[in-house]
């Protein structure tokens, strides 16, 4: 295999030039302005930009719900520009299904990616005891708390077959301690189990406890401004709260976010 071949194998996503518009003549307006960016294999990136910069029409071009008026979608070495069912998606609220109970939630997904139904009740059986919600596995949605219902959804998605996950402000809607207290969750299970990830955030703190890089957007048309690597070993603790390399770093990130949202808006 060529340098450049096994490069764009272990690369999960690739995101190259993508422009979209909506409306049309003097009504058009550019949302994404030439946009790239990539995700590893393995890799969690998070996507942080000014409010209406155009991070979830990002994310529908890249699930083909969107199409872009310029560029292409590549998924595991693939182009997948337009087309639909190459990634696991996690909504900001939950979308599960309220007549199923969360068990009967998890094996549908599973069965609709094609396992049959004594293992698809096997591996729910097994994980819901691992995140330790094999209480609530005959529950139904509304008797869930909004951090249940994020765990069961996060889970839904870790368990498709698809090896890139979208995650749409997962954590939005949640209060500041179960956000938090769910930040730590989903590090430990994506640590055993890593897929590669996208998540957009409001959040810089968030981002850098989370992801191994962050890419910061402009205003719309949104471009990448900058991307960060970020430099904490996992497994990573609360204790990065206080780093003086944390702080410094979301500083960063928070006055290049201003800089560019008053840029774009002048
Ligand atoms: N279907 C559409 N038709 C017309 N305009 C649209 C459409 N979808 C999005 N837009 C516009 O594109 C811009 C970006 O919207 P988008 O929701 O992608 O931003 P965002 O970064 O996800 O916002 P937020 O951070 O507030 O959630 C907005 O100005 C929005 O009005």
């Amino acid at each position: 295999m060529s340098d450049k071949a096994s490069i764009h194998a272990m690369t999960t996503l690739q995101v190259r030039g993508i422009r979209k518009s909506f409306g049309k003549r003097a009504a058009r307006k550019e949302v994404l302005g030439g946009l790239s960016l990539s995700v590893a294999d393995g890799e969690f990136v998070s996507i942080v930009g000014p409010s209406g910069s155009g991070k979830t029409t990002l994310f529908k071009v890249i699930g083909g719900l969107e199409q872009p008026s310029e560029g292409e979608i590549w998924v595991e070495g693939k182009q997948t520009t337009g087309e639909r069912g190459h990634i696991s998606y996690m909504p900001q609220q939950s979308a599960l299904l309220p007549w199923q109970s969360v068990a009967g939630n998890i094996e549908l997904s599973l069965a609709i990616s094609g396992l049959d139904r004594k293992a698809a009740k096997l591996k729910t059986k097994e994980w819901l005891e691992r995140i330790g919600l094999d209480d609530y596995a005959d529950a139904y949605p509304h008797m869930l708390s909004g951090g249940m219902l994020q765990r069961v959804s996060f889970l839904r998605a870790l368990l498709a077959p698809q090896r890139l996950m979208l995650l749409d402000e997962p954590f939005g809607a949640l209060d500041a301690l179960t956000r938090l207290q769910m930040q730590q969750w989903l590090m430990s299970i994506w640590d055993q189990n890593r897929r590669s990830v996208l998540l957009v955030t409001h959040s810089i703190e968030e981002a850098l406890f989370l992801s191994d890089r962050i890419i910061v957007l402009s205003a719309s048309p949104a471009v990448v401004l900058e991307e960060f690597v970020v430099p904490f070993e996992r497994p990573r603790s609360e204790a990065l709260w206080t780093n003086p390399l944390f702080n410094e770093l979301k500083q960063q990130i928070y006055e290049l976010l201003k800089a560019g949202g008053k840029e774009a808006n002048e």
